[in-house]
């Protein structure tokens, strides 16, 4: 569709003459009586359009502003040489910032300064940008930051400052910042004190730990502030209005670096500056109508449980922490007896081995809810179609995980579930069974590179709505296996496990939750999957590389 011209003048970009256009799309400039795009003015600042021109799409313009040529450049803080060539001695300019898409997902703040030969048309100039960017009303204008100062390498703070702050200045946005003083001081100010009304979304400042605290505090106000119980394990939750932004200042950074493609700050703030958008499901978990947490990426028994208990004794080490915990856990080479009973996902949302990853758009997500699983439409369909049949599976496991995304991670590029979707209602349960630990180790390896590690007979997954879980030595008598029972059935159970471990003791027997890097206090727990119930200033993984077009050129 043609867009209507809004402006048009002869500037010049980088010494040379150029028409330069603006329409509700875009920023356009190409050399005067140039119809190649060979002769395009300096360097290349953004893509070509379809007429061969430099563009900047406008929902990607961070800000415009007059720019003081004849003194040190107001441009990323470095000096400039003032200009020398007769075009280039107008004394007028005005600088886009805009985002530039460099490798591996990252985007970065650039910036193309626009020359004019009076001062009335260079502010007309920037009224007209300043004008379609305050159209943009998805942008956030007020935001809450969180920033946790001993988070990863405890280089949070400095993160935020001297990368982050800048940026949103540029960009017009006001911020509050709290600086935590304790573990869940972010969590309990947003249950409690927080004046929501007054921001457009909430940031934090750090890992998935401080990510979790964020949600747990923002998602437990809108259930309280709407009278709903969240103890309730089959309670309709209420989504989140408030969309939260993730400054990756963390160890792992896995849902940072599953929603945006990279754990950069400066690309974080981007995509918040953008006003982005992404819905993401989170899971709730419980023990006995006993509320206990809420995940958005990994839920790990067996081996990421007991990565973390032992990580957990060595925070003091930093990132390394888990290499080393990871190591030594390996080599026991633990597995633990349990139940697992589940009720799929419907076919719809694919499965998860089908190589179909979730990015920006995803069809699978983009279903419409009554399509989605787990949906607040759902009670609306009929019993019998939503319910589906409960699975049960039992066994003796060296790793339960639970998926809700891909979890893919700078240790882990593809992550957990490579196909996991971020908002589509499900969960990609992933069992990988007793077996030796040469196999294991392929299994873990296959993590970090190209290959399936879903394939191997020892790993079954499966996606599903609602998943419970009981370790062996929970299940009631009727559960278990009335023939191991002799008079004294407990401690013969105990001794046939300590056999099998026989340079450990009986605590063994069960493991932990890991629940996005925190331990769960409880081994039995039931798990269901609430679809979109929060919104990150994120719009998942792009598809494009950096040299395709990221919008469709007839738009522009
Ligand atoms: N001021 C504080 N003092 C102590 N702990 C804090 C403080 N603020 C937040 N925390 C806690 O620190 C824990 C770890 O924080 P965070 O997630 O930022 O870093 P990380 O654990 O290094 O990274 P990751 O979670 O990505 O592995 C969180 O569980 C959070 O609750
Ligand atoms: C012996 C070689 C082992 C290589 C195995 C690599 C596998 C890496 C998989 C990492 C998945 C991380 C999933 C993220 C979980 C987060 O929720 C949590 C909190 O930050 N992080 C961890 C490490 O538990
Ligand atoms: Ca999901």
């Amino acid at each position: 569709m043609e867009q209507k011209l809004l402006l048009s003048s002869q500037l010049s970009v980088h010494n040379t003459l150029c028409e330069v256009t603006l329409n509700s799309a875009a920023l356009s400039w190409r050399p005067r009586g140039d119809n190649t795009h060979k002769r395009a003015a300096g360097r290349r600042y953004g893509p070509l359009n379809a007429a061969g021109s430099q563009y900047v799409p406008v929902c990607e313009i961070i800000s415009v502003q007059e720019t003081e040529e004849d003194c040190a450049s107001t441009g990323v803080g470095k000096w400039q040489k003032v200009p020398q060539t007769p075009v280039e001695s107008n004394q007028h300019a005005f600088t886009v910032s805009y985002v530039e898409r460099t490798q591996k997902h990252r985007w970065r703040c650039g910036e193309v300064t626009l020359h004019c030969t009076d001062r009335t048309l260079c502010l007309q100039w920037v009224q007209a940008i300043r004008e379609q960017l305050s159209l943009l009303t998805i942008r956030p204008k007020r935001l809450l930051v969180y920033i946790n100062p001993y988070g990863g390498k405890h280089h949070g703070k400095r993160i935020y400052e001297q990368k982050v702050a800048p940026i949103f200045s540029r960009a017009s946005i006001s911020t509050d910042v709290i600086v935590t003083e304790w573990a869940n001081h972010a969590r309990d100010h947003l249950k409690t004190e927080a004046e929501l009304k007054k921001y457009d979304g909430v940031v934090c400042v750090g890992g998935d730990g401080m990510f979790s605290e964020i949600i747990h505090g923002l998602i437990s106000r809108t259930q309280s502030d709407s009278g709903v119980d969240q103890n309730l394990s089959d309670e309709t939750l209420i989504p989140c209005s408030l969309r939260i932004g993730i400054i990756p200042a963390g160890s792992t950074d896995c849902i940072c670096y599953a929603t945006v493609g990279s754990n950069d700050p400066v690309t974080s703030a981007l995509h918040i500056v953008v006003g982005d958008s992404q819905p993401m499901d989170v899971c709730s978990i419980h023990h006995n109508n006993t509320f206990l947490r809420y995940s958005v990426s990994l839920l790990g028994y067996g081996f990421y449980g007991d990565v973390l208990t032992d990580s957990e004794r060595k925070r003091w080490m930093g990132p390394a922490r888990y290499d080393i915990s990871g190591v030594k856990t390996f080599m026991s080479h633990r597995y633990y007896e349990g139940t697992i009973t589940f009720l799929p996902a419907d076919e719809n949302v694919g499965t998860p081995r089908d190589k179909l990853p979730c990015r920006t758009g995803c069809n699978i997500c983009s279903l419409p809810s009554a399509d989605k699983q787990g949906s607040r439409d759902e009670e609306s369909v009929s019993d019998t179609d939503r319910k589906g049949v409960w699975q049960v599976i039992r066994g003796k496991f060296l790793a339960i995980n639970a998926a809700c995304m891909s979890c893919a991670c700078p240790r882990s590029p593809k992550g957990l579930s490579p196909s996991a979707h971020l908002a589509d209602g499900t969960v990609d349960l992933i069992l990988v069974r007793r077996c030796s630990r040469f196999d294991f180790l392929r299994h873990l390896l296959r993590h970090t590179n190209k290959d399936d590690q879903f394939d191997y007979p020892f790993v079954e997954v499966y996606r599903v709505r609602q998943f419970h879980f009981t370790p062996r030595y929970e299940e009631t008598n009727s559960e278990l296996d009335l023939r191991e029972a002799d008079g004294s059935g407990r401690k013969r159970f105990f001794s046939r496990i300590c056999r099998e471990h026989p340079a450990c003791n009986c605590s063994l027997v069960h493991s932990s939750w890991n629940c996005d890097g925190e331990i769960l206090p409880h081994a039995a727990i039931q798990v269901r999957v609430h679809c979109q119930l929060i919104k990150l200033f994120a719009r998942g993984i792009e598809e494009h590389s950096v040299f395709e077009e990221p919008y469709p050129l007839s738009a522009i």
